[in-house]
């Protein structure tokens, strides 16, 4: 099985049997926007017992993450090159989801691209649908005023809970690797925030 999946046809496709496409049954984690694919392959060597799924629309992107896996030789990862909502909506099963990861999602700073900006409701009830029970979506971002606005639509997903306690932000796991964006990030002097939230299994 090819590790990269084309953008085309996705329409048409049931959802992946990642069991069959991995040739094992292990935990299922997909990060979504993995940009140059450092951290996701970094995650992807550190936890061998996961397989990882990216998704990331940027080309350049998923052939420099390909050449890592290859010099890596990693074999716990797959991508999809297409936009995640699609992805999430036709190739993913409901409830088959360990966990979901977003890392320094592009932040739409002017308020009239607000719109465009990747975490809003319909995206958390979509992706609260993918989870199973206690799995966890992981947001980080440099961004202040989208690290809030992620904040508020979060706690108003009811399937959906904060670990670090109401309207908290969670401090940055040692497990999350630098990604280039937050670097970026650092040299500008911004802040950080980690959002971590799990789905409830009463709802
Ligand atoms: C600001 S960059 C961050 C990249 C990386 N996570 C990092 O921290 O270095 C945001 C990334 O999300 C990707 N992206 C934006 N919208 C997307 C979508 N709907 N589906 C998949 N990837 C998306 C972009 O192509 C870009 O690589």
């Amino acid at each position: 099985m090819d590790t990269l999946w084309p953008a085309h046809g996705i329409d048409s496709v049931d959802p992946c049997d990642f069991e069959a496409i991995f040739g094992r049954s292990a935990p299922l984690v997909v990060e979504i926007g993995f940009g140059n694919g450092e951290t996701l392959a970094q995650l992807a060597s550190d936890q061998p017992q996961v397989n990882f799924i990216g998704i990331e629309v940027h080309r350049p992107g998923v052939a420099q993450l390909l050449l890592q896996l290859k010099e890596r030789e990693l074999t716990n990862v797959r991508i999809f090159c297409a936009d995640a909502v699609e992805i999430l909506t036709h190739c993913i099963a409901d409830e088959s989801l360990s966990g979901v990861n977003l890392f320094f999602p592009d932040p739409w700073p002017k308020k009239r691209h607000h719109k465009r900006r990747l975490v809003n409701p319909d995206f958390l009830n979509l992706l609260a649908r993918k989870l199973k029970c206690g799995g966890f979506f992981h947001a980080a971002t440099d961004w202040e005023d989208y690290a809030r606005h992620m904040m508020n639509v979060l706690e108003q997903c009811d399937r959906l809970e904060n670990v670090a306690g109401r309207t908290k932000f969670s401090p940055r796991p040692a497990h999350r690797a630098l990604t280039k964006f937050e670097r970026r990030g650092q040299k500008l002097g911004h802040g950080v925030w980690d959002l971590i939230f799990s789905r409830r299994a009463d709802l």
